[in-house]
């Protein structure tokens, strides 16, 4: 089984005073399905900034299909999540001036691949084609999300690392979204990792790590 994600004993402090995540060690497997879950505060969305390079952790590895992520500099780390990661916030941080469509083309266009025709499938399939055409503002927070989770999968990354997904929405538009997450990335074999304090949420995953006071419970 390839090791998709290696969080080798992984610590993050803010200005080396306050521990947020503390010796975390766990790896995630290929097509796995892992929840990240804890109380607010617990250290979920550092942990997964770290899994996604965004933060260096102050000690410990993080390694991505064996490679370390330390080992890289910052613009071989933002090439590496552009093509082979997939992200979904909380509340879903589509481009305000760009279109649904637009949103979910500009990881193609990014990546110089094809792009035309690709996003409206993808935006029918998750019922936005009616509201295709409109900016984020001129949408619902669900609808929004749904966009996001496009945008996540359209070039078909090799894992998807979603934060609080569900987090803004009511319980049936969140439910709609875990199940579009669950179903357009295993369709891909897709490895998904999504951080949430909704148990609901973490039952439709293989695997749950909880964390506590940043560490491992
Ligand atoms: N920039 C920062 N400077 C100092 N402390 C921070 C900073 N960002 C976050 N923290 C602290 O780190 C801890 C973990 O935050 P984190 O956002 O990872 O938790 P979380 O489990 O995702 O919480 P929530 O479920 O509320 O989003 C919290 O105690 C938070 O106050």
């Amino acid at each position: 089984m390839v090791v998709v994600l290696d969080l080798e004993d992984v610590s993050f402090s803010f200005d080396e005073k306050v521990h947020v995540v503390s010796g975390v060690s766990f790896r995630v497997d290929g097509g796995e399905r892992r929840a990240i879950v804890g109380h607010s505060g617990s250290g979920k969305s550092t942990l997964l900034a770290l899994a996604a390079g965004i933060l260096a952790p102050s000690s410990g590895e993080v390694m991505w299909f064996g490679r370390s992520l330390r080992a890289m500099d910052d613009d071989q780390r933002a090439a590496l999540r552009l093509a082979e990661m997939g992200l979904v916030f909380q509340g879903a941080e589509l481009l305000p001036e760009l279109t649904l469509r637009q949103n979910v083309e500009l990881p193609l266009r990014l990546l110089a691949r094809p792009w035309r025709g690709v996003a409206l499938p993808l935006l029918e399939r998750l019922g936005l084609d009616e509201v295709a055409e409109r900016l984020p503002s001129q949408v619902s927070g669900g609808q929004r999300q749904r966009a996001a989770v496009a945008r996540a999968v359209v070039h078909g990354p090799r894992m998807v690392l979603a934060d609080e997904p569900t987090g803004a929405l009511d319980s049936e538009a969140g439910a709609t979204v875990m199940r579009l997450l669950r179903e357009l990335t295993s369709e891909q074999g897709t490895t998904l990792m999504v951080v949430t304090h909704d148990m609901a949420i973490a039952g439709e995953c293989d695997v749950i790590t909880r964390l506590a006071d940043g560490r491992v419970a």
